[in-house]
């Protein structure tokens, strides 16, 4: 069984990469932690970047998880391999570009872009943004999946993820004590379908609301509330229409061994208890 300790960082592909990079801080508040020719690493926590603009193509989208050590990565390559999905071993080069020590990218079965990663560097200096939008660090993702029933068995059976809730069949899933680290979201294609940060408070959220507004930032669902992980919660529209979440007060599974995952319907009051509606992100194009 392969072990996500963590989730690590996402690479995006940038149509504009200057336009991408006055979203991150302007927008969503994160920091520049080092601008290299093509890419822009932009920090939330004491990492050295959680996520990485590249000028390319928008499509191009990648997830990195966090696995305990090369051992374990050696492991997980040929577990993957013997399952049938291609393994690709990073370059030093590669890793360089990653920040890591190592790594292994694969496609999970819909075809998104997944990496498994030893040793991301941390930064001595810690996170401190321009914009302050209260962010505490990265969380989760939601990624897109043609076959729900499948992919959570893969993630579940070969990944270790343990389902927290379903909304009608979609599993939001955990890695550690987290409600969820992955959300899948139905969709035709594979890529990422939103990237969550937490904030401190509801404050954040509600002075983000305000802030992004003014901005002429598409909001595209909330200020609401989650009755599956309980978080408050913002979405809104990025750079080549990437969604991107804030959300504060995500639960903890306290018992791991006698957690049972919730059912909820599939109806737009398990995926807000407010009332809020969301515009065509959840479920998508609805
Ligand atoms: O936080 C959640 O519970 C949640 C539920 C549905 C969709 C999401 O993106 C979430 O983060
Ligand atoms: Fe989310």
């Amino acid at each position: 069984m392969i072990e996500l300790k963590d989730l690590s960082y996402v690479r995006l592909g940038a149509s504009n990469l200057e336009e991408a990079g006055s979203f991150a801080t302007k927008c969503l508040g994160l920091q520049v932690g080092e601008q290299s020719g093509k890419a822009l690493y932009l920090r939330s926590d004491d990492r050295a970047h959680t996520l990485c603009y590249f000028e390319g193509d928008p499509t191009d989208q990648t997830v990195g998880f966090e696995v305990e050590d090369e051992s374990k990565l050696n492991a997980a390559a040929a577990t993957l391999d013997q399952l049938g999905h291609p393994v690709h071993a990073g370059t030093p080069t590669e890793c360089a570009l990653r920040k890591v020590k190592a790594f292994i990218g694969f496609k999970d079965p819909t075809g998104n872009q997944i990496e498994l990663a030893v040793r991301p560097e941390r930064s001595g200096k810690r996170y401190f943004a321009s914009r302050d939008a209260g962010i505490t660090g990265f969380s989760h993702v939601g990624l897109s999946t043609t076959n729900p029933a499948r992919d959570e068995q893969f993630w579940t059976q070969v990944c270790n993820a343990r389902v927290s809730d379903r909304i009608g069949d979609i599993a939001l899933m955990r890695v550690n004590a987290i409600h969820h680290t992955i959300a899948l979201a139905p969709g035709r294609s594979p890529g990422i379908h939103h990237v969550n940060h937490q904030v401190e408070s509801n404050d954040d959220v509600l002075r983000s609301y305000y802030h992004l507004s003014g901005q002429r930032v598409p909001i595209v669902f909330g200020p609401g509330r989650h009755p599956t992980s309980g978080a408050r919660f913002l979405y809104f529209k990025g750079p080549d229409g990437m969604v991107f979440e804030y959300s504060v007060g995500v639960d903890e599974i306290e018992d791991e061994a006698t957690h049972r995952p919730r059912q909820f319907g599939f109806e737009p009051s398990s995926l807000c208890m407010w009332g809020s509606r969301s515009a065509g992100v959840l479920p998508p194009n609805s």
